[in-house]
């Protein structure tokens, strides 16, 4: 039996259109519906392992990306959202009836990624947006009950799909982090 990573990729990546001009994510209750308008494509879309990011039921991954945060507007059934964790790096608003993460949201203004917020591209109503490009923080899959001898297929099958595996996140990604600490701490 093959792997189950996650529904929006275990039948292969759906390449983007390479112009997503935005769209609506909308949640999953049958009434009432969050809505969340995006402007323009996502960027750095991944799955991630991690125990934080929303994974539809049954999903070893999440899906997430990220978009400025003027970007992004709730549009419809916003009284519906509370945020998760308070306490969290990255404040996830969620749905209060389905449980569905709309969008996570940094307020440290010093965190090398403020100014992004994190979405779930697979809750767009609309197709086209770019495909995932990496996997991220595969080894925390373990903290959510994935057995240990259970890692190896499970990094030959993202492989197998084209996203390579790291157990952080990507190089350009971590680069980009590591830059930003070094700027803040020659300041
Ligand atoms: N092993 C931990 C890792 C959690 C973690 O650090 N997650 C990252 C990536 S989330 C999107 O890529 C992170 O930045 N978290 C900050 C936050 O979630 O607020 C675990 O699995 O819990
Ligand atoms: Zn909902
Ligand atoms: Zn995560």
């Amino acid at each position: 039996m093959t792997v189950a990573l996650h529904p929006s990729i275990d039948n292969g990546l759906k390449q983007g259109s390479g112009h997503f001009a935005g769209g609506t994510l909308a949640c999953k209750c049958k009434d009432h519906q969050v809505k969340v308008g995006i402007k323009g494509d996502v960027a750095h879309n991944h799955a991630c392992g991690c125990t934080k990011c929303w994974k539809p039921q049954g999903a070893t991954f999440s899906v997430v990306a990220v978009v400025p945060r003027q970007n992004l507007t709730v549009l419809e059934n916003g009284d519906k959202l509370q945020i998760v964790d308070a306490s969290a790096v990255i404040q996830r608003h969620a749905c209060k009836a389905c449980g569905t993460h709309m969008f996570g949201r940094i307020e440290n203004k010093n965190h090398p990624f403020y100014g992004l917020d994190f979405i779930h591209p697979e809750l767009f109503q609309e197709q086209g947006s770019q495909a995932p490009q990496f996997a991220a923080f595969v080894s925390s899959v373990i903290e959510s009950g994935v057995k240990p001898e259970q890692m190896a297929g499970i990094r030959s099958r993202l492989k197998e799909i084209g996203l390579e595996p790291y157990d952080c996140l990507s190089p350009a990604l971590m680069d980009a982090i590591a830059t930003h600490v070094a700027k803040a701490k020659a300041a």
